[in-house]
């Protein structure tokens, strides 16, 4: 695996690769060794996905050795935020990891956890705090130890050009957000602007959260988030991210690992 820079990064670890090819491999192996553990440890594996290019990098999962290794009867599959269109809209989510990504590997269908596409913003946030509350009873969903938040196995994350993760940007009230696990937006700044999220303390509750990062329209961000920028900065939501006992790696290509402290990069 040709990693262009691996390091442990304080309370990160961050794997840096030449090409979307190596990291979309990387990421597969990675994801699949958890999906292993899981299983041992707990019979399942509980993950909630993001929108965007990481679905996209999801791709290597579908395919040998993968497909036939991984044990997806044992998946669930939850959204730590989803736009609230209908199922079927080009905006959604769930569409989107659908076609990329869990239609063409063996998921029960009824492991797919996606929210309510008729109701308004705010309900659809409190059905889906009840889906999930449900599934931490039959625990399908471990619960933290430090914490009363659902402890998902995996978080998986992707990154704006503007530092937001899940639909948590940046300045907003959100943020603050300490007793709902999930939370609805009217406003977001990324069409379209109705969406649910999980809040920080649900995503800093994960055994493991993963940061996918490509392009360099994500290398400020990135930077912003990783270094000591002090507190002059902007202050980017993907820095809130600090798994309390989990652990979190990120995924990043050489165009967005570029403004990154400490790693030089040749052509
Ligand atoms: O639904 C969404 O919009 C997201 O879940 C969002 O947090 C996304 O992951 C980032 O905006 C990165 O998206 P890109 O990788 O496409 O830039």
């Amino acid at each position: 695996m040709a990693l262009v820079g691996a390091h442990n990064h304080k309370d990160k670890e961050l794997r840096i690769h030449e090409s979307l090819d190596e990291l979309g491999t990387d990421l597969a192996d990675y994801i699949a060794e958890l999906s292993e553990t899981s299983v041992k440890e707990r019979g399942v594996f509980a993950v909630a996905l993001s929108g965007g290019s990481l679905i996209g990098l999801l791709g290597k999962l579908c395919e040998a050795p993968y497909n036939k290794t991984v044990d997806w009867t044992k998946w669930y599959i939850l959204w730590a935020d989803e736009r609230v269109v209908a199922k079927n809209h080009a905006d959604s989510n769930y569409k989107l990891a659908k076609e990329g990504f869990f239609s063409k590997v063996p998921i029960v269908p009824s492991h797919v956890h996606s929210i309510n596409d008729s109701v308004s913003a705010e309900e659809a946030a409190n059905e889906y705090e009840f889906v999930i509350r449900q599934l931490v009873k039959s625990r399908v969903i471990s619960v933290s130890d430090t914490s009363d938040c659902p402890k998902f196995d995996l978080i998986l994350l992707g990154i704006g050009p503007d530092g937001h993760v899940a639909s948590l940007f940046p300045n907003h009230p959100v943020l603050d957000e300490k007793d709902e696990w999930v939370t609805f937006i009217t406003d977001s700044p990324k069409p379209p602007p109705e969406r649910i999220t999980f809040t920080l303390p649900v995503i800093n509750s994960a055994s493991n959260v993963v940061v996918v990062v490509t392009g360099d329209s994500k290398a400020d961000a990135a930077h912003l988030a990783v270094d000591d920028v002090g507190p002059d900065s902007p202050l980017v939501p993907a820095k809130l991210v600090q798994p309390t006992k989990g652990k979190l790696v990120w995924f990043l290509d050489k165009p967005a690992a570029s403004k990154l402290e400490g790693f030089q990069f040749s052509e």
